[in-house]
């Protein structure tokens, strides 16, 4: 017996608007090369652009009209800051990106981040992303710009530095990925000594110092939204508690630090020694506030939302319950819960699709009675039956998710 319970349904889509036909882009779209200086906000339009190429899109539709309060996200032109998170392949990006797109199209220049190692903002995008470094996304009315941070690589490409440079290479290769910051704080420690035993929350550390730069940096000033793909839970709880994770770090640079120093004070000047010491101790001391006023940027309700991400399954909603406990922990403010791939009521006596359905109807329940979930604006969005990839696609289910 065929499944009807997916409703086929296509789209017509410019770049800025979507009705009901065929889904459309103009692949050729202009890119956005160079970051304006000043950004104009104007009303948009549907784009006059030609439909150059079409393909379809079908989904389920209307399975629920829950909204996700898009418009207090979307109002201001102050920056703010959206982190998207939850269990492993929940759709995680899939939101972010879509999330990312939405804003675009609604006049902010947008930034997505993914600090997840296991990147897919390409493949959501449908676009080469990687490199670490700023790449225009193609499609959106207003800049997008993506950015993937791989601190693996980094941490690779770092300790490669240190070996082919016996050290010196390391400010430089920091300095050309922007983490001059870095460098100047824990340059003097030798950290090329300590990479093969890399201290933890080094990963978290370079990640962290990307999202420093947003703070200090011009180039970035334009983004008045930011939007964060981040690593599953495990990862995510640690980079939001990297401060504290960090001082323990330094603690173990320094008495590594120390041991180095003691092991060589045979042939250096005890008063030298004890001087360059101090000084690392006040950079690192530097780095340690610089982290705080991140801890403090991520606490701030009038600038960070932290989303929960989450598909209706018991083991998906009890990891978003603990994410939520332990963000409520951090102070890290959290409104808003995505239960994404939800399946439609099935017309059809599609016995599969019923009996699954009928289990997310528990998980949903779960959520509605969970302490810790329940407070949560609860968003739900619907299985649909093509993978999401490309601007268009996201547009679409951007439009279905954040209303
Ligand atoms: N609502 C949806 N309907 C259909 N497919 C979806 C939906 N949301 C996500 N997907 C698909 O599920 C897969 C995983 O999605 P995505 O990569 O967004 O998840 P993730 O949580 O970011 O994964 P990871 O933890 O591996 O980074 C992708 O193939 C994506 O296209």
């Amino acid at each position: 017996m065929a499944c009807r319970s997916v409703i086929s349904s296509s789209l017509h889509m410019t770049n800025s608007m979507a009705v009901k036909g065929v889904l459309s882009f103009a692949p050729n779209a202009p890119l956005f090369h160079h970051l304006p200086k000043a950004v104009t906000f104007v009303s948009l339009s549907s784009s006059t652009k030609p439909p150059t190429k079409s393909f379809q899109v079908r989904s389920v539709v209307g399975t629920t009209e829950a909204a996700s309060g898009f418009d207090e996200m979307v109002s201001g032109t102050k920056r703010k800051y959206y982190m998207l998170g939850g269990k492993g392949g929940v759709g995680k990006t899939s939101c972010a990106a879509s999330l990312a797109v939405k804003f675009a199209n609604n006049g902010h220049p947008t930034l997505v981040v993914s600090t997840d190692p296991a990147h897919s903002l390409s493949d959501s995008f449908a676009q080469d992303l990687t490199g670490g470094a700023l790449v225009p996304v193609e499609g959106p009315d207003y800049p997008l710009f993506a950015l993937e941070i791989n601190p693996e690589k980094s941490r690779e490409e770092f300790r490669d530095a240190a070996k082919k440079n016996g050290g010196t290479g390391v400010k430089d290769f920091m300095d050309g990925m922007g983490l001059g910051m870095i460098a100047d704080q824990l340059g003097e420690l030798k950290l090329g000594e300590l990479l093969d035993s890399p201290p933890p929350g080094l990963d978290e550390a370079i990640a962290i110092s990307k999202v420093m730069q947003f703070l200090e940096s011009q180039e970035y000033s334009m983004f008045t939204r930011i939007v964060f793909d981040t690593a599953p839970t495990g990862h995510t709880l640690r980079l939001l508690s990297l401060p504290d994770f960090l001082d323990a770090s330094i603690g173990k640079i320094l008495k590594l630090r120390e041991k180095i120093a003691s092991a060589t004070s045979a042939i250096k000047s005890v008063f030298g020694q004890e001087n360059t010491r101090q000084n690392a101790a006040d950079k690192l001391e530097k780095l340690r506030e610089r982290m705080l006023k991140v801890r403090e940027l991520f606490r701030d309700t009038d600038s960070t939302e932290f989303v929960i991400v989450t598909i209706p399954t018991v083991m998906a909603v009890s990891e978003s319950s603990r994410l939520s406990a332990s963000l409520k922990k951090e102070n890290v403010p959290v409104k808003r819960l995505v239960v994404n791939q939800i399946l439609p009521p099935s017309p059809s006596d599609c016995k599969f699709c019923a009996m699954k359905r009928k289990d997310q109807m528990r998980a949903l329940e779960l959520i509605q009675n969970d302490p810790e979930l329940s407070s949560l604006l609860m968003i739900q969005a619907p299985l649909v039956d093509v993978e999401i990839r490309g601007v268009p696609a996201l547009k679409f289910l951007g439009d279905i998710i954040w209303k």
